[in-house]
């Protein structure tokens, strides 16, 4: 069986170059081609030597319809609104498209839902097999305790990350309002400042951490009058969220069109 040929979007980004580094060294999969956005300094500059693999013999173009046309997959991990952009021609193409970018707004959700009407869309807040089993965790968690507990999620991340609360934190508050048969966006506390009075019952609450290198820190908090329950995830290494999106990819070959989740490719959804 031919390998299947993916597509790195982005891969000048951190995320880029593990996706390049990850896709040479996986089996059963080849990369047929690597973008970054028009007027970017990598462009023209082979993809393996910008990941640190040594030459692929894939330069870094800005022709995403070529790309996508010569492909059977899409590993995206840019910007909400260029990632939009991906899905519409995802599924112009007809192509997997795996969507690890975070900090979407309300619309542009609607809009990939709309791609996904037309392709196999895999979108996740985080790839990586530990924190999908640690939502899954929360919302057994959540589904258990009573209201008395109150729900609050600490995440850290490196400097240049640019969203907050990180897409795994939301992930994760999720799946707590899941369990406790609440929607998020009716609960969700995600700034406190100033005077702000007590905390209103049954929220869930986000707290941000920006500093250094840390990859990926997620704490969720239980804490209820004289007990705490804490569960957490440390990504040590990018390489769980390439190898999930590597993954995931394969797994959306020959699927219906839809809107799958990391949890709908670990098998977990349902646990
Ligand atoms: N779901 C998951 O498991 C994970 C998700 N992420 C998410 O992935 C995203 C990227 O993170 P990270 O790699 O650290 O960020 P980076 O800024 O290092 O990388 C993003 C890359 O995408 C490029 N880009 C932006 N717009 C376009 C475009 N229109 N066409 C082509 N390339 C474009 C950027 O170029 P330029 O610099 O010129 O803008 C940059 O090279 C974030 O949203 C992050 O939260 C990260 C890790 C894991
Ligand atoms: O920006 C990052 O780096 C990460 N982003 C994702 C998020 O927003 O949760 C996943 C991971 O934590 C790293």
């Amino acid at each position: 069986m031919s390998d299947f040929r993916l597509v790195v979007v982005g891969a000048g980004g951190r995320m880029g170059r593990m996706l390049v580094r990850t896709v040479s060294e996986a089996a059963g999969v080849t990369l047929a081609a690597a973008i970054e956005r028009p007027g970017a300094a990598e462009l023209g500059r082979d993809a393996g030597e910008l990941a640190g693999v040594g030459p692929l013999g894939v330069p870094v173009t800005e022709d995403v319809a070529a790309a996508f046309a010569s492909a059977d997959g899409v590993l995206d991990f840019t910007r909400p609104e260029a990632s939009v952009a991906f899905a519409r021609e995802a599924a112009r193409a007809g192509v997997v498209h795996v969507i690890g970018t975070t900090g979407f707004a309300e619309a542009e959700l609607a809009e990939i839902d709309r791609s996904a009407q037309e392709t196999v869309i895999v979108r996740s807040g985080n790839m990586s097999l530990g924190v999908n089993l640690l939502a899954a965790l929360v919302r057994r968690a959540a589904r258990t305790l009573d209201a008395d507990f109150d729900i609050e999620i600490l995440e850290m991340h490196h400097r240049h990350k640019v969203d907050a609360p990180s897409g795994t934190a939301l992930l994760l508050g999720e799946a707590a309002a899941a369990g406790r048969g609440i929607a998020l966006k009716d609960h969700a506390q995600r700034v406190r400042d100033g005077y702000t009075g007590p905390r209103t019952p049954g929220d869930i609450g986000f707290a941000t951490l920006r500093g250094g290198s840390v990859v990926g820190e997620h704490n969720v908090i239980f804490a209820a009058a004289g007990e705490r329950i804490e569960l957490g995830h440390r990504a040590e290494d990018r390489g769980i969220f390439a190898r999930g999106a590597v993954k995931a990819a394969v797994w959306g070959k020959g699927r219906a069109p839809g809107l799958y989740t990391m949890a709908d490719v670990l098998g977990i959804a349902d646990i």
